[in-house]
């Protein structure tokens, strides 16, 4: 069998020891591996004329990314995965007590597992290269680091910072990483091993102590203190996650437990939670999205069909939504871009957007003014078709009017070459009407992102009847290096996501009709897992967007999308949202900071407050809504496979990613146990609650949209 570590020794008296998982693109942990580092050990420590050991990878881009997932997601039990964190306590605690220096030369991503085999070295070196990044990501995992790391990152850089980083799960850029005091030094690539062979010559003191601020010095003093900086962290995280996900709570407990009764009974902790954790559902829901993900970034969208290489890109309309697409496209995948608008003022709210997303990188220091300029440079704009001869693909993202986009696709066609794809960013307008004006349809996709851009990481690609498989798949490799997770759906009214969207939307509408308040249907799909509430989101996306969606869904799919009749009397009160300061909620100069319902909003819509129903009812009531719309959209073939409708809602939406999709979730409740709340609840309220087929066909025989 071939080895994946290979120990190296040098005259100097310093040792190499390199990872290099056989035939895999990145290094990851795996249990099977223990006998062999065993062994290294061993020999290590019989050997005098070995005076220091680098570790590194032989990886080109990366240093390790953890604990092998697979691995994890394969324990049957507890005691299985507290097995696997025991291995790593021991192996991790043996390399740290050599008594030779030891330092991680780290290249690429070191992550999880990985950072806390940097963290068991006595000193780590980092290039400065920015495929860099140090991190420890179980959180989004669903669990917490199960080798040491809870015990060793807060004794390296401090309670507070390690905190934050275990809770959030965020990556560390090098600059950011030596000034922490998480890594000791960082150098260009070509010199890391070098480096860190000269580092390992001067010893295990090369280490300066990492300087805290005052405030934080004070606070992790006494265990008195250190009690107030856990009891706030746990009051925070309870807020961010309604206490859905389990991890962060624990992750607060092994580093409190780990501080005041020593490093041995902290492990033990880690391990038991740890265990614990990886047996969760959540952590299963959390690990399918990582294998979702991974899977879909092989996937060309079309079987069989090649990319076309994308070098140039046009994109008509300089709104908010043009701008955010022009700035992904030149921040993310580098492509020039020229951004053409009717108007000078829309060219120039184009520019001003992405250079103030860019300036912000500046002040933050992820990138230098130089960088930021050449970035900008990409960007150039137009009133007229100029320039855009050569453009592979346009994207279109004016406002939603079919003659208007007939017009472009013509103008296109007319100004741009043969193969160029003419995308439109419509939310509404089916991708097939838009092609009816095209003499090319087959180079005619939707292109449908979410608001704001550069933050929501789903697209979805719309293919009409005769869109070809290469515009298909040149268009999912250009959203993709744009850095978005493209789903690939059919065409038809609302595609998937504002489809799934508008049901719960309505649903939450009626509550409210109801005499439910404002901030009690927020709260209670908030405490569902939602990052906000549906009335909020209305607010944001605009009441008038909304109006104007509705008649489409509900001309198209039937009367289950009909917005409640009183909404109209909303926009003849001239309320859109946060847009225009008049919403369900108090905006402006006078609002106070905790957002406030306009009260005003229940006489507008003649609604006589009723108590309050169980905040499980109505989460109930709006998310069932769009459970079974889902369904019926992979029933259509709308949506490809379940898959891919739990990652657009959650991307796309923020479906509770704990619950892991609405097909997942199906799963989880059992469809027999969710026709019957659709039955309780058509019987209550109306039709709009009938089950579709499929899923009273899985609630007849037991079968699931996952493997179990
Ligand atoms: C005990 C410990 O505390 C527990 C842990 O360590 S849990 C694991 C923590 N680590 C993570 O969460 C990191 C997960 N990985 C990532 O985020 C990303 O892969 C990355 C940022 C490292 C690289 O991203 P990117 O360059 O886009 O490459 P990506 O396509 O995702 O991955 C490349 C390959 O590595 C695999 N991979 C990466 N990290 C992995 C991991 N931790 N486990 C299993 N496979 C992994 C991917 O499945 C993929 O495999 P393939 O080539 O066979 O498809």
């Amino acid at each position: 069998m071939e080895k994946t570590f290979n120990l190296a020794r040098r005259d100097d008296g310093i040792a190499i020891l390199t990872m290099d998982v056989p035939g895999e693109t990145m290094n990851t942990l795996r249990a099977e591996f223990g006998p062999e580092i065993t062994e290294i050990l061993a020999e290590v420590k019989a050997d005098p004329s070995i005076t220091g050991l680098v570790v590194i990878s032989g990886k080109a881009d990366s240093f390790v990314a953890g604990a092998d997932i697979s691995m994890l997601a394969a324990c049957k039990s507890e005691a299985d995965a507290k097995a696997l964190s025991q291995q790593g306590h021991v192996l991790f605690s043996e390399l740290e007590g050599l008594s030779i220096p030891v330092v991680a030369a780290i290249n690429g991503a070191c992550l999880g597992g990985g950072l806390e085999l940097a963290l068991a070295c006595h000193l780590r070196i980092c290039s400065d290269d920015k495929k860099t990044m140090l991190g420890l990501p179980e959180v989004q995992l669903g669990l917490l680091p199960g080798t040491g790391g809870t015990q060793r990152l807060p004794r390296l850089v401090g309670i507070t910072t390690a905190l934050d980083m275990m809770l959030t799960g965020k990556q560390i850029r090098p600059k950011q990483a030596l000034k922490m005091g998480l890594v000791n030094d960082v150098v260009p690539n070509s010199i890391l091993l070098e480096t860190a062979i000269e580092l390992a010559k001067k010893g295990k003191k090369a280490a300066k102590p990492v300087v805290q601020s005052k405030i934080n010095q004070f606070l992790e003093s006494t265990s008195f203190t250190r009690d107030i900086i856990f009891d706030q962290a746990r009051k925070q995280v309870l807020k961010k996650t309604q206490g859905n996900y389990p991890a962060p709570a624990k992750i607060i407990d092994c580093v409190r437990q780990g501080m005041s009764k020593g490093v041995l009974k902290g492990l033990e902790v880690e391990a038991t939670h740890f265990a614990n954790l990886v047996m969760s559902k959540e952590s299963a829901a959390l690990r399918s999205l990582f294998f979702a993900t991974t899977e879909m970034k092989k996937e060309t969208g079309a079987e069989g069909a090649e990319p076309r290489e994308v070098k140039k890109v046009m994109v008509i309309g300089g709104g908010l939504m043009g701008g955010g697409i022009a700035s992904v496209t030149t921040t993310k995948a580098k492509i020039p871009v020229r951004v053409k608008d009717i108007s000078e003022q829309g060219l120039s709210n184009a520019l001003a957007y992405a250079y103030k997303l860019l300036d912000k990188g500046v002040k933050r220091r992820h990138m230098t003014p130089a960088v930021r300029d050449n970035i900008m440079s990409l960007m150039t704009t137009t009133t007229e078709y100029n320039g855009v001869k050569d453009a592979d693909i346009v994207v279109e993202a004016v406002f939603e009017d079919l003659a208007l986009k007939h017009q472009m696709v013509k103008d296109v066609e007319r100004e741009c070459g043969e193969n160029t794809i003419f995308a439109s960013n419509t939310s509404s307008l089916p991708i097939g009407q838009i092609a009816e004006a095209a003499s090319r349809p087959e180079n005619v996709i939707g292109l449908h992102y979410f608001s704001p851009v550069e933050k929501m990481p789903l697209v979805e690609v719309i293919a009409h009847k005769t869109t070809s498989p290469e515009t298909i798949a040149t268009t999912v490799a250009f959203a993709r290096k744009q850095g978005k997770t493209p789903i690939v759906v059919q065409d038809g009214a609302g595609f998937y996501v504002n489809r799934i969207l508008a049901l719960y939307m309505n649903e939450a509408a009626q509550l409210l009709l109801e005499g439910q308040r404002i901030e009690h249907i927020d709260s209670a799909l908030v405490k569902f897992g939602f990052p906000v509430g549906p009335m909020t989101l209305l607010d944001e996306v605009g009441i008038d967007v909304g109006a104007k969606i509705s008649p489409i869904l509900e001309k198209e799919l039937g009367d289950r999308f009909k917005a409640p009749a009183a909404f109209d009397k909303l926009l003849a009160d001239e309320r859109k949202g946060r847009k225009n300061g008049k919403g369900f909620y108090q905006y402006g100069p006078k609002a106070k900071k905790a957002k406030l319902v306009d009260e005003s909003v229940y006489k507008v819509l003649d609604i006589a407050i009723a108590s309050n129903k169980e905040a499980k009812e109505v989460a109930e009531r709006c998310t069932i809504q769009m459970l079974n719309e889902a369904v019926r959209c992979l029933e259509e073939g709308i949506i490809a496979s379940a898959r891919d409708g739990d990652i657009g809602a959650i991307f796309g939406i923020g479906f509770p990613p704990f619950l892991g999709g609405p097909f997942r979730y199906i799963d989880t409740l059992g469809a027999a146990n969710l026709v019957t709340t659709l039955h309780r609840y058509q019987t209550l309220y109306g039709d709009r609650f009938a089950p579709c087929d499929t899923l009273v066909n899985m609630a007849n025989d037991g079968s699931l949209f996952y493997k179990k």
